[in-house]
């Protein structure tokens, strides 16, 4: 897509809108309805690029899939009843599909081909083909196994119980997934926890996961039964309108049914730590997930520290976040975030490269950034999402505070997780 002039210098933004399914929940859902028994019908599904990538490789694997409007509906062929694919398993930009597929696909009697973009080529994966393989899956690989094309033969699984270095959802979910299969049980450990959609949603698909601090467990050869499931809004998506709220002038929007995963609301901890006036409200729980509506409005805003066991709760959130800490009063720092440097871009880079751009006062550190709140309108400046989806969409709200023109590059990157953000920022700076 061409490059596009981003709407600047803002003066209000109101209204409600309701936000589009969760990414991590959406993949989730397709992946355990395919290998479950019967049908499973998914409501407020994600129809953004990743999950769609997802969508294709179970096409491909066998799975009957049909998208309509309000929902899409899945044939389980149980766990034993993927087929081998002819053709090669394209999971697009999705860090997620390419690592819960992998392990999937370890513990079947089956030989496929994983394969992404040019992002995907250069995200590490021997985080899981290092302990998939100690279950016994055989997966060959550039450098080893640890970058794309993947190729799998697998099954005969064998339980392990494995410490994993890093907090992560796609290296815990991708083990447990293995596990399913696996002779025994299978434990996964982590230094901290990261989000928990698969131990939810297999509960929901009916079967036992036991969980204890940092540590889940899985028996092998248990069965799922397919099931109903309505995906909340996706609460990393809603973050960039919960920012915008909070620091584009005389502002208030409500946001619809925001998924509230505790795993999840780092985000909703920094904004009020920041001194956000932010109000959460109808909470309620659907399919093992709590969800509510939240309201934001204009704040006076004060930088703090980011770090620690926070990190995994708000990963995705940091592009969104930084700009944030630009608007307010004092330094704010973000520590411990190395992981930012294998995702969609190097976001640290990424970031502090972008906004600099617009004037911000930011610098990167090794594993974060420190970012010099100036409470004044960034500049005018030409950006680029390079591609990734969270850039793209930060650089957008970044413009709503800017005083010159702002043109933004490769913003078709913001499909891979929100087909409609510029519909919704347009919907809420004209006043819905
Ligand atoms: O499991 C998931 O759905 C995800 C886990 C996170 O990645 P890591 O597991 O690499 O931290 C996150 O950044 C990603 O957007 C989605
Ligand atoms: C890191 C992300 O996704 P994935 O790892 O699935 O590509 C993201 O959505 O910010």
């Amino acid at each position: 897509m061409k490059n596009i002039q981003l709407r600047t210098n803002i003066d209000r933004l109101s209204g409600v809108i309701s936000i589009p399914g969760d990414k991590s929940i959406s993949h989730r859902a397709v992946m355990l309805g395919a290998v479950a028994n019967g049908r499973t019908v998914v409501e407020n599904f994600l129809p953004g690029d990743d999950c769609l990538s997802t969508i294709s490789c179970f096409k491909k694997l066998g799975v009957s899939i049909i998208q309509k409007e309000e929902f899409v509906e899945i044939e389980g062929r149980g766990i034993d009843g993927l087929q081998e694919p002819v053709e090669i398993l394209d999971t697009g930009n999705s860090g997620t599909t390419t690592r819960l597929l992998v392990g999937l696909l370890s513990g079947i009697p089956l030989h496929s081909c994983v394969i992404g973009d040019e992002s995907i080529a250069k995200r590490p994966m021997k985080r899981v083909t290092v302990p998939l393989r100690q279950m016994g899956a055989k997966i060959d690989g550039r450098e080893n196994g640890n970058f794309t094309p993947l190729a799998i033969r697998g099954g005969s699984l064998t339980g392990i119980d494995y410490q994993s270095p890093i907090a992560s959802a796609q290296v815990k979910s991708s083990i447990l997934l293995a596990g399913l299969h696996a002779t025994g049980t299978t434990v996964v450990t982590e230094p901290h926890k990261s989000r928990d959609h698969t131990e939810r949603m297999l509960r929901a698909f009916g079967c036992e996961v036991e969980e204890d601090g940092f540590t889940v467990k899985i028996r092998g050869g248990q069965t799922l039964k397919g099931t109903h499931i309505q995906v909340p809004g996706d609460i990393s998506s809603a973050a960039f309108f919960l920012v915008a709220g909070a620091i584009v002038p005389n502002s208030k929007i409500t946001l619809k049914n925001v998924g509230m995963n505790p795993t999840r609301t780092g985000i909703i901890d920094i904004l009020l730590k920041m001194g956000a006036k932010l109000d959460i409200e109808n909470e309620r729980f659907v399919n093992n997930e709590p969800l509510a509506d939240l309201t934001i409005q204009t704040s006076e805003l004060t930088g703090v520290q980011i770090d620690g066991k926070l990190i995994p709760r708000l990963i995705d959130e940091i592009p969104i976040i930084a700009l944030l800490a630009t608007q307010a009063k004092g330094k704010t720092v973000i520590k411990d975030a190395s992981e930012l440097k294998v995702k969609e871009t190097n976001r640290i880079e990424t970031v502090v490269g972008e906004l600099s751009k617009l004037g911000a006062v930011i610098e990167s550190t090794d594993d974060g950034m420190i970012i010099t709140g100036q409470q004044n309108k960034l500049t005018g400046g030409h950006v680029n999402s390079h591609g990734d989806h969270r850039i793209g969409m930060m650089l957008a709200v970044a413009a709503c505070v800017a005083s010159g023109e702002v043109t933004l590059e490769s913003p078709e990157s913001i499909s891979v997780s929100y087909p409609n953000f510029f519909s919704h920022l347009n919907l809420l700076i004209e006043g819905n």
